[in-house]
């Protein structure tokens, strides 16, 4: 026993350290510098911060979203901020073809595309599911199928730059959480379609790269305004959460967590313990404040 807390345990801490911190190469923000960056939903959120981020670092930055003032705003303090060029495409990601139409803007503002940065998500709520089966339909098509649309249309801009794509997900992609059952369903989609089709690019010898972007519950006004009654989780800041992502994206990694001690430990439970940690999720609720409809 001794032997084993004096030499073993501490042995496989450090075996596990070194993997963990030696494959990691450091995050510089000129790996972003004249790098031609697609970001959706960035009209507000993590997505508008994600675009101020880029602007900074001096990136060529295309956004969207379906309104069209506050895409404005964003691209005029992208420019403030020193984007290398900042423009706007407007439209719903409920139509595919607009989806397929915001990469054919890129190849002809841009002249190609070095990242995808897939963080739209259509209005939902947050609440026991209600039946509603056109709704389920309509978020699988805004929140899945135009992530799927997109990525087929960047796919050969994507290969000549060996460029990344980024699939901003959720907790809710990875465990069931209450009140979330539509938004839950397209975000364990996108898990399973892009984790396959990762596998089929590294055989394929395709040097793109897909990083999934596991977050937990992040202070936007949408999401402070639907879960911060019920959620008794404090939110982690939108800005820090955006700068993750970049950088989860630029460092070409599989996923990433944010924050991570909070998302990596209850995955951990989750594997293990799957009851324990839908007993700790439910406890991390208050029902009564939910909304009455
Ligand atoms: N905030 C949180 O707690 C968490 C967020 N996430 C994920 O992070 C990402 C960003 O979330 P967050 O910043 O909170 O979201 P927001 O609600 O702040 O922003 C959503 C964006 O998507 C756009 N959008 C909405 N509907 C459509 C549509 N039909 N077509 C095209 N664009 C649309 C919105 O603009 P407009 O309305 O103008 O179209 C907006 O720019 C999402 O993928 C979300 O799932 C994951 C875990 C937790
Ligand atoms: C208890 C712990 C294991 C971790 C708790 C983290 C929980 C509370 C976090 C993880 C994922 C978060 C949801 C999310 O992904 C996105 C949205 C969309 C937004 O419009 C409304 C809020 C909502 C539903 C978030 C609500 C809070 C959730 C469930």
């Amino acid at each position: 026993m001794g032997l084993l807390r004096k030499i073993f345990i501490p042995f496989v801490g450090l075996v596990l350290a070194f993997c963990f911190y030696s494959a990691r190469e450091d995050f510089k923000p000129e790996m972003l510098k004249g790098k031609r960056v697609i970001v959706t939903g960035a009209s507000t959120g993590i997505g508008e911060q994600m675009a101020y981020h880029l602007a900074r670092m001096g990136a060529h930055v295309l956004i969207t979203a379906r309104t069209e003032a506050k895409l404005q705003k964003v691209i005029t303090r992208c420019l403030e901020l020193g984007a290398a060029s900042a423009q706007y495409v407007s439209g719903s990601m409920e139509d595919e073809a607009f989806a397929e139409h915001v990469v054919k803007e890129a190849e002809l503002l841009l002249g190609g595309l070095d990242m995808l940065i897939l963080n739209h998500v259509g209005n939902s709520y947050f609440n026991y599911f209600d039946g509603d089966v056109g709704h389920v339909q309509k978020l699988l098509k805004i929140n899945f199928l135009s992530y799927v649309a997109m990525t087929v249309s960047a796919l050969p801009r994507l290969k000549d730059s060996r460029g990344s794509i980024v699939v901003v997900s959720s907790m809710a992609g990875k465990v069931g959480f209450p009140f979330t059952a539509p938004y839950s369903a397209t975000k364990f989609a996108l898990d399973g379609f892009f984790s396959s089709l990762r596998q089929e690019l590294i055989i394929q010898k395709v040097d793109v790269s897909i990083t999934l972007c596991i977050l937990g519950f992040v202070d936007t006004e949408s999401a402070m305004k639907a879960a911060s009654d019920v959620v008794l989780v404090s939110p982690a800041p939108k800005e820090e959460c955006a700068l993750e992502i970049i950088k989860g994206g630029a460092l070409r990694q599989r996923e990433i967590y944010y924050k991570y001690a909070a998302t990596k430990i209850p995955l951990l439970i989750r594997d293990w313990a799957p009851e324990l940690l839908d007993y700790l999720i439910r406890r991390s609720y208050n029902v009564e404040n939910l909304k009455k409809n």
